[in-house]
């Protein structure tokens, strides 16, 4: 809430659209993000050619929701440091870095998650 602002909740509809209106931004404004979702789309069609399993299906929307909720908190997180930093320091490209490791790290262990679900999909794995 902004401070000395009236206490205002909300409704839980409102509280969606707010969301939905920052999903729409962070798409439009960011390239990573239409990557990750093509990513998805790719993963769904490799689901669907090994028969991923109705386990396996979980993981991986598990994973797509984290990977793409990380974006979504680095983009938050860029967006703060340009209101505060809008000039170079420093602390702020650490900030930007450290956030964007966040994903990067995010990434490379849904890969291996990824890669895993389909070695077990074509039973060369567990
Ligand atoms: N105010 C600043 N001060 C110092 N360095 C900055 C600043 N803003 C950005 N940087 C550096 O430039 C890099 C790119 O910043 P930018 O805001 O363009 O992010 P981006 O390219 O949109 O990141 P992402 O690809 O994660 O969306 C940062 O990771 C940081 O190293």
């Amino acid at each position: 809430m902004i401070p000395g602002k009236h206490p205002y909740h909300p409704s839980f509809k409102r509280s969606f659209l707010f969301a939905q209106q920052g999903f729409r931004l962070a798409f439009h404004q960011e390239r990573n993000i239409k990557v990750m979702l093509a990513g998805a789309l790719v993963g769904v069609v490799v689901g669907i050619v090994v028969h991923f399993d109705a386990i396996s299906w979980l993981i991986f929307a598990l994973c797509c929701a984290v990977v793409i909720a990380a974006e979504l908190l680095n983009t938050a997180i860029e967006k703060v440091v340009d209101l505060v930093s809008p000039e170079f320091h420093p602390l702020a490209g650490q900030a930007k870095d450290i956030a964007a490791a966040a994903v990067w790290s995010m990434c490379v262990i849904v890969a291996l998650i990824g890669a895993g679900l389909v070695l077990r999909a074509l039973g060369w794995w567990g």
